[in-house]
Parts: C-alpha cells; sequence; structure tokens
C-alpha cells in the first residue's frame, strides 16, 4: 500500500473488476444434461418439493446459507446519509467479510426509501429468499422500529449490525479492557457519545451485562442527555439521567470509559486528561475516530485505546462479530437472534483474546509477538479461531434457547 490511501482505497475497489463481490456457480452446466436438470426440464421437481414444504428450499437452494445486506444509506459509518447508492460499497464490504470470514454467500441490497414502514415492507416481501437478513447503516430511530417490526414478520434471523454487532464486540472488548485495567464493570463510571443505532444498544448490552445505569452518562449532539430534557425520542429516554452534567466536558471528568459512537475529532485532550486514571477509551467511529490513538497515547499512558478501524491496534468493529454469529444462527437454522446467542459471542470473544496469537495471525499482521493486554484486548479478524469458537457456542446458545429449526451435528466444525 502506498501512503496515499485515496488511491489506493479507489484502485482496490476499481480493480480487477468494479466492485468486490460476483457470483459464481456451484454446479455444472456445461452438457444438455446439466441443463435438463438445472432447469428446463429438471428445475420443476426441487420447485414442486418447495410448494409441498417448505423447508426443502433449504435442500434445494442456496437460501441455508444466503445472507442480504440492506440499508438505506442513512447513517453510512460516521458519514452520515449519504443515500442508498453511495452506501453501497459499504454493504459490498460486509458482504466480502461475510464470505470471507465465514463462508456465507451475502449480497447488497439498497433500499432507496427513508421511510420506516416503506422499507420495512420492501424487505418483508423478500425477506424468503435468505436464510437470514442483515441490517445495516440505517439511522437511528427509524432502526429500531425497522428491525422490530421485521423480526416480528420474519421467520429468519433479522439482526441490524450496527446495534447488536457493534454491542456484541464492544462489550468483549470492554470486559476484556477493563480486566486489563483492574476494574470492574458493574463499577465502571461510563461515558457514552452518541445516542443512536450503536451506542443505544451498547449501553443496553453493557446494563444487561452488569453496567449500571445510573453511572451511564448519554450524549448526542445537544450534549447530556438528562430527566427534563426537551425533545428526547423514546429510545435516549432509556439512559437519561439525574444529574446535572450538561456537556461532554462534564460528563467526561472522573469516568472511567469513554465509547465513542458518534463522529470524528469530538473528544480533546483536555478532556482525555479529566477522566480517572488508568481509563479504557474506544474511539469508534468510522472512518475516523473521536480521538486519534496516536494522540490519545501522546496525552497520557495509562489508558487503553480501541478505534473501529484496521491500521490500529485494538480493532473493536463489528467484523469480529457479524459474520460468525450469522453461521452459528444459520447452521441450526435459527429462527433468529436472541440474548443467549448474542451473550454467548461476548463470552466466546472474551476467551479467544486471552489465548496465544497464532503464528498465522502474526505473520499476517507483520508481527512477532502479542499478548493480553493493552494493545490486544480482543482478537485480530484474521484469526480464523473466530470461526470455529463464535459459531458453535451460538449455535449451541440457539439450541438451549430453544430458537433452533435443526440440531447441531456432533461433529460440527464450521469451515469457510
Ligand atoms: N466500530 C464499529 O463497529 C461501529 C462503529 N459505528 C460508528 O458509530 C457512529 C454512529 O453510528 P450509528 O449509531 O449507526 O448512527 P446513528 O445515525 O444511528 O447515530 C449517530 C449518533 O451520533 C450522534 N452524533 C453525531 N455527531 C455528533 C456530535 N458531533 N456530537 C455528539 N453526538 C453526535 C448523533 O446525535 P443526534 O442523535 O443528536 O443526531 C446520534 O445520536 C458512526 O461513526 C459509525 O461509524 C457504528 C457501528 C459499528
Ligand atoms: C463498522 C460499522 O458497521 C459502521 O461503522 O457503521
Ligand atoms: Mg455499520
Amino acid at each position: 500500500m502506498s501512503n496515499d490511501l485515496t488511491q489506493d482505497a479507489l484502485a482496490y475497489h476499481a480493480e480487477p473488476v468494479p466492485g468486490k463481490i460476483s457470483v459464481e456457480l456451484t454446479t455444472s452446466a456445461e452438457t444438455p444434461q446439466d441443463l435438463a436438470l438445472a432447469y428446463s426440464p429438471g428445475v420443476a421437481e426441487p420447485c414442486r418439493a418447495i410448494a409441498a414444504e417448505k423447508d426443502a428450499a433449504y435442500l434445494y437452494t442456496g437460501k441455508g446459507n444466503l445472507v442480504a445486506v440492506i440499508s438505506n444509506g442513512t447513517a453510512v459509518l460516521g458519514l452520515g446519509n449519504l443515500g442508498p447508492l453511495a452506501s453501497k460499497p459499504v454493504m459490498e464490504g460486509k458482504a466480502l467479510l461475510f464470505k470471507r470470514f465465514a463462508g456465507i454467500n451475502s449480497i447488497d441490497i439498497e433500499v432507496a426509501t427513508e421511510d420506516a414502514q416503506e422499507f420495512i415492507e420492501t424487505v418483508q416481501r423478500i425477506a424468503g429468499t435468505f436464510g437470514g437478513i442483515n441490517l445495516e447503516d440505517i439511522k437511528a430511530p427509524e432502526c429500531f422500529e425497522i428491525e422490530s417490526a421485521l423480526v416480528e414478520l420474519c421467520d429468519i434471523p433479522i439482526f441490524h449490525d450496527d446495534q447488536h454487532g457493534t454491542a456484541i464486540v464492544t462489550a468483549a472488548g470492554l470486559l476484556n479492557a477493563l480486566e486489563i485495567q483492574g476494574k470492574r464493570l458493574q463499577e465502571a463510571v461510563i461515558t457514552c457519545l452518541g445516542a443512536g443505532a450503536a451506542a443505544i444498544a451498547c449501553m443496553r448490552l453493557l446494563v444487561s451485562m452488569g453496567a449500571r445505569r445510573e453511572n451511564i452518562y448519554m450524549l448526542d449532539r445537544r450534549g447530556v442527555i438528562y430527566n427534563g430534557r426537551e425533545g428526547v425520542n423514546a429510545y435516549k429516554q432509556e439512559f437519561a439521567n439525574h444529574t446535572d452534567k450538561r456537556s461532554l466536558s462534564d460528563a467526561i471528568a472522573g469516568a472511567d470509559v469513554f465509547i465513542g459512537l458518534s463522529g470524528a475529532n469530538l473528544l480533546s485532550t483536555d478532556m482525555l486528561n479529566s477522566m480517572a486514571e488508568k481509563p479504557v477509551v474506544f474511539a469508534c467511529s468510522n472512518p475516523d475516530p473521536e480521538i486519534k490513538p496516536e494522540l490519545a497515547l501522546a496525552t497520557r499512558d495509562d489508558l487503553i485505546i480501541a478505534t473501529g478501524r484496521s491500521d490500529y491496534p485494538n480493532q473493536v468493529n463489528n467484523v469480529l462479530g457479524f459474520p460468525f454469529i450469522f453461521r452459528g444462527a444459520l447452521d441450526v437454522r435459527a429462527s433468529c437472534i436472541n440474548e443467549a446467542m448474542k451473550v454467548a459471542a461476548v463470552r466466546a470473544l472474551c476467551d479467544l483474546a486471552k489465548e496465544p496469537v497464532t503464528a498465522e495471525v502474526l505473520d499476517v499482521c507483520g508481527l512477532s509477538s502479542l499478548e493480553f493486554g493493552p494493545d490486544y484486548i480482543i482478537p485480530k479478524p484474521m484469526d480464523s479461531r473466530l470461526l470455529t469458537r463464535l459459531a458453535p457456542a451460538v449455535a449451541r446458545a440457539a439450541i438451549a434457547s430453544g430458537v433452533a429449526g435443526i440440531a447441531l451435528p456432533e461433529d460440527y466444525a464450521p469451515v469457510v
């Protein structure tokens, strides 16, 4: 890679052919006999079988290993409302990650509407084609209504990645970072900048895992969300606090944890200096974090910092979650991705980070050594054990919580 990220990134997306994904055949289509099976007349047989029993679609079509990545482009990374077409590189990117890390076929679909009901109806009508649906980069608060409606309407997993993928990876990274800093989630004071899809879901999961609701200060563009503030939607209201803190400077003074799910360069060095000793800073806005790691580390040396990016240590990004969570869910034909499955993924991620890093990962990262500690709180996306640890943990949790459609084979070993 040269020093010109813009040129490199555009060239990467343009060559060898435009985009990042393609469709391949899985069976022979070379002879008239092949075509007589693949198309007319043979194709009528699986059609009849599926018409008689819909689960036959899992036997005779690609449905069971196909996930749609669906967006309307209203919250593209931290870039804002770029619209559906401009979100396509991100959605193709998610499809790439599904295939690369979990062997899941994935197609991006960009829906041209900002109306929640229109979006729901569009997705509901095409949902049966897929084994699961990954909603992506849909802004809050519409994303909450969209996801819960589709969960009710569809019998396949519907998963808003920016909510739950992010929450799972953030919770895992935070539990490990706090352990290294000698702190406990139950006592940690958490300042969360951002009150959208990712922030609300992250704070909800942290509370369900032991964080104290009253120790969380959530902020949006207008500052701290406090009891009695006007114009606060129901989702933000869940995190309204009894407090006279109003600004980020007020809310971050003395905090143990900063979680940024907002926008670029919003955390100043003065704010960082005002945090408690041994703080944890997750500056997770993409592509540009709330504070650059080099600036944060130059400001104080007792912190642990993570970002959402691949080019710094400690990548707290939903890529560590969604491919493997869907792999586990698809492999047992789960009807949804529930809390038990999410918590199983958090635990598996936490545990994997404490195991020795493999030579394969060190090699691909260009490192000679790496171990659990301030610069390694969470596994690297290239760690092939993510698949073999997270997918079975999620699949078993689906079975134990009664949402699996089929049993897991005893010798289950997911491969890409
Ligand atoms: N690392 C990771 O894995 C992930 C990172 N993210 C990042 O999180 C961010 C938010 O994404 P998402 O939740 O999907 O988007 P949403 O549009 O749903 O939410 C954005 C939130 O950020 C707040 N915000 C934006 N700018 C500021 C600001 N200057 N000061 C304070 N708050 C601000 C908004 O405030 P208001 O409500 O007032 O408009 C809103 O609450 C993005 O940068 C995204 O890249 C998201 C998912 C995964
Ligand atoms: C990583 C991701 O999904 C986001 O930043 O929106
Ligand atoms: Mg996203």
